[in-house]
């Protein structure tokens, strides 16, 4: 069932376009991103969504068209802006929001689920940054909605911060809530979406999950190691797999496609060389952004 239907949405800031023709549907029961770099449009597409921002041109269909009160009801959003009062404390943030909804969840039961029901009377400002931002997922939350959009959520995080911030997505989207997430994190969309818009400049690049977007690149991969004697380079060089082949110190970067750790090894046993500190590094969503855009991501 399409949970989220965008179609050919157009947005301008005066004389910015910033959304340019996107057009995208999200599955129920997914965790659909939305990747790109800073200014790409990515907050406003998800403000359309919203139903925020108005759209200059295109539909935005949520849940088959809901509006209003019934929309609020079965959305939940966080968004990259949203701060609240530093001396309001966690059990008032959540009893607030949780008054705005008819059946609101059981906000004791949520603090639980975030990690949080040790901290329900510290005050918001005295929070750390991952736990302020897993206070705005519960907040998103408290409203049992079915779709919940969470914009640049681990952005300021420290790396275990971050890791406990995806477990938690998991957790929600096993719980059946369909998610958008905008993320300019290669590393978060790869490990959480099961399929990504990649915006650039306010277009929609390219659409598919992380595996496919990074197979339209090529499967390109590096290995590494360092030969236990020396060979020449035509061992490798000759091979249909590898690209490129590059020495430094005494380390090998070999660069191809196809089966290139099998080809490499392969070669190297048949000239009595064995490789040591071997390592293999696939195409990631950054070389694919890369090579559908011309630009880094990060
Ligand atoms: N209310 C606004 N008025 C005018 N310009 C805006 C407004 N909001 C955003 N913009 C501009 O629109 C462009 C797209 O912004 P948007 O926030 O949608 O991008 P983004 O991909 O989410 O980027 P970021 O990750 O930096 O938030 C940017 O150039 C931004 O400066």
């Amino acid at each position: 069932m399409k949970v989220i239907e965008v179609s050919n949405l157009r947005k301008q800031y005066r004389d910015q376009l910033v959304v340019d023709d996107v057009s995208f549907t999200v599955e129920e029961g997914e965790i659909f991103g939305v990747l790109g770099p800073n200014g790409a449009g990515k907050t406003t597409t998800v403000e359309c969504v919203a139903g925020l921002r108005v759209p200059d041109y295109g539909t935005v269909g949520v849940l088959g068209g809901l509006t209003g009160t019934e929309l609020r009801e079965q959305l939940g959003v966080q968004l990259q802006s949203s701060t609240l009062p530093g001396k309001l404390r966690v059990w008032e943030a959540l009893d607030l929001y949780a008054s705005f909804y008819r059946a609101p969840a059981d906000w004791a039961e949520l603090l639980e689920r975030v990690g949080l029901a040790d901290k329900r009377d510290t005050p918001y400002g005295k929070l750390s940054g991952g736990q302020q931002q897993r206070l705005s997922i519960a907040l998103a939350l408290v409203g049992s909605p079915r779709v919940a959009i969470l914009d640049e959520l681990t952005t300021g995080l420290d790396p275990q911060a971050r890791r406990d911030t995806w477990e938690l997505i998991e957790r929600v989207r096993d719980d059946g809530v369909t998610i958008l997430l905008v993320t300019h994190f290669m590393e978060e969309a790869e490990r959480l979406c099961d399929r990504l818009a990649l915006i650039d400049s306010g277009r929609l690049v390219a659409l598919d999950s992380p595996a496919g977007l990074i197979a339209k690149v090529g499967g390109r991969q590096t290995v590494r190691f360092r030969p236990s004697q020396p060979f020449d380079d035509s061992v490798l060089k000759a091979l249909p797999e590898v690209t490129e082949m590059r020495r430094s110190g005494g380390q090998i970067t070999v660069t191809g496609t196809g089966d290139l750790l099998l080809a490499i090894t392969t070669a190297l046993s048949a000239a009595h060389v064995v490789p040591a500190d071997l390592r293999v590094e696939q195409a990631n969503l950054d070389d694919a952004f890369l090579g559908l855009t011309g630009k880094k991501l990060s």
